[in-house]
């Protein structure tokens, strides 16, 4: 079994903050997907003000790393985009945060969101922020689950002209598609590694299943410990 042997310190910052802010918790949940999980992350409650800047802070690490020019292939975009709705405060913020600590790279970055319904009165379109035809696009979302808001993402930015170059996602559970009636799978493919090779591009997380396992090794409780394990053995994709 595979376990993270160290993370980088804005990682288990961003873990700590997750989990005393209760975003991260541990228990009973049902998925989207019909599975019970131990852990469930819940970005609808980063809304104070330190935990958003917990996960913009995160984020934009993340994609400084990614983007940097000694990276085997660096991420390149113009906008950051977040689909609606807990996307859209991630976008924003994340954008904010990059030109902060990177002001000669990212200071230009712009951000985008599309509406759940298309307005069709004042400026109407169904996208607010930068306009999207000719430019390079990053999505920014909090988890995939069976890929389908990604899915819908892709496309409504792609109508709209923009080219897609990559997903960041606060976290990657790791684990295999389920068919759509609930039933498991013989295929261990995970939804992040379905998007990867149907679209061909990067997929990348702030947090995996693996390093929330490792910090709870370092000052969790031995039955969510526990718990964590036997659904990562039971559960987790080959990708
Ligand atoms: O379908 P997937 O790509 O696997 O992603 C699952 C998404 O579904 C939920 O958001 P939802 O689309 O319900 O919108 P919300 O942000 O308005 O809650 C959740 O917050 C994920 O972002
Ligand atoms: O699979 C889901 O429904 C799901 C899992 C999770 O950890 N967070 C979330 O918002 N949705």
């Amino acid at each position: 079994m595979t376990s993270t042997p160290t993370l980088a310190p804005y990682k288990a910052e961003f873990l700590q903050a997750s989990i005393e802010g209760g975003v991260l918790k541990f228990g009973q949940f049902e998925l989207k997907s019909k599975r019970v999980s131990p852990y469930f992350f819940n970005a609808g409650n980063f809304y104070r003000a330190d935990l958003l800047r917990a996960i913009s802070t995160a984020f934009a690490k993340t994609i400084i790393e990614a983007s940097s020019p000694i990276a085997v292939t660096p991420l390149e975009f113009d906008i950051v985009f977040g689909p609606a709705y807990k996307g859209i405060a991630l976008a924003v913020t994340t954008v904010d945060k990059l030109a902060h600590l990177e002001p000669e790279r990212f200071g230009k970055i712009c951000y985008s969101f599309d509406r759940k319904e298309k307005k069709d009165h004042g400026e109407g379109g169904n996208i607010v922020g930068a306009p999207l035809r000719g430019k390079r696009v990053l999505i920014v979302d909090d988890v995939v689950t069976d890929g389908t808001a990604k899915r819908e993402a892709i496309e409504k930015i792609r109508n709209e002209g923009g080219i897609v170059v990559g997903i960041v996602v606060a976290l990657d559970r790791m684990e295999t598609l389920v068919a759509p009636g609930g039933q498991e799978l013989e295929d261990k493919t995970s939804a992040i590694g379905a998007i990867r090779r149907e679209y061909g591009i990067p997929v990348l997380a702030i947090l995996t299943l693996d390093d929330i396992i490792w910090g709870l090794r370092q000052n969790g409780k031995e039955e969510d410990i526990r718990s964590m394990e036997e659904y990562r053995a039971k559960y987790k994709a080959s990708y």
